[in-house]
């Protein structure tokens, strides 16, 4: 099976000075589809690096970024920004919601930019709301909504293109202990039931054994990933 996600031999390099930091240094990285990557390691050890190679945001250095087997880099700009709005959704730390919209009118822009009609994408959005357990707040703008909730409305939101990989960068890092716990367990659920390959950088190790693996980070290397359940240590 091709891996929904797969990163061979990627470097990334950043101008430093009058040389180069290396960020990542010939990582390798496959994630199948229904399977949720806990990503960890010390701070500047290239995680968020990571991400943006994954999400085709930052173009790595040499090796070989590819989606569903395409390889990224072969794809003419437009190709690659229909990509990302397509295939990958992108969870951010902050959910950057926009302060007038209510939670429905959130994921319906993220629609209406790939082109959906305004009554499939309602469809959809509230569907995708009850899926995170917010049917009955899909009215409510973001200063009515817990810190958890939001965070929620910007996972359904990620899943609104139906994309084949999730890209989470520290979902919990806002959230009390009881609050975390439950959002990295509705990412590995929603990773199951979509059929997601997810990679989710995190610092809490306590989360971990939610997931299905982990994989550590340590000066742009990354050791090969082993079960989230034997990492307690991690
Ligand atoms: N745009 C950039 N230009 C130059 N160097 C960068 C840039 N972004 C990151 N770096 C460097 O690359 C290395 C990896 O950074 P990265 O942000 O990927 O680490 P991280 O593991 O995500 O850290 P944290 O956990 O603190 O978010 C660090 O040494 C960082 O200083």
């Amino acid at each position: 099976m091709t891996p929904a996600l797969s990163l061979t031999d990627v470097v990334l390099d950043y101008p430093d000075g009058e040389g180069t930091l290396r960020a990542l240094d010939r990582v390798d990285l496959d994630v199948d589809a229904g399977r949720i990557l806990s990503l960890a390691g010390p701070s500047g050890s290239g995680k968020s690096s990571l991400l943006a190679v994954a999400a085709a945001l930052t173009r790595p250095t040499s090796g070989r970024v590819a989606v569903g087997g395409t390889d990224v880099a072969e794809l003419a700009p437009r190709e690659r920004a229909r990509l990302r709005l397509e295939r990958i959704g992108i969870v951010f730390q902050q959910p950057n919601l926009l302060g007038s919209l209510t939670a429905v009118e959130q994921l319906q822009i993220a629609a209406h930019l790939r082109g959906a009609s305004p009554a499939a994408s309602r469809a959809r959005a509230l569907e995708l709301l009850e899926v995170v357990g917010l049917a009955e707040s899909s009215h409510r703008r973001p200063h009515q909504l817990s810190g958890g909730q939001r965070q929620r409305v910007n996972i359904a939101r990620a899943l609104m293109g139906s994309p084949q990989v999730l890209l989470v960068d520290e979902p919990t890092a806002a959230l009390d202990h009881e609050r975390s716990a439950a959002i990295v367990a509705l990412l590995a659920r929603a990773t199951r039931d979509f059929g997601l390959a997810t990679v989710m950088v995190t610092h809490d190790t306590e989360y971990i054994p939610l997931t299905d693996a982990v994989a550590t980070m340590h000066g742009g290397r990354l050791a090969p990933a082993v079960p989230a359940g034997a990492s307690a240590s991690a």
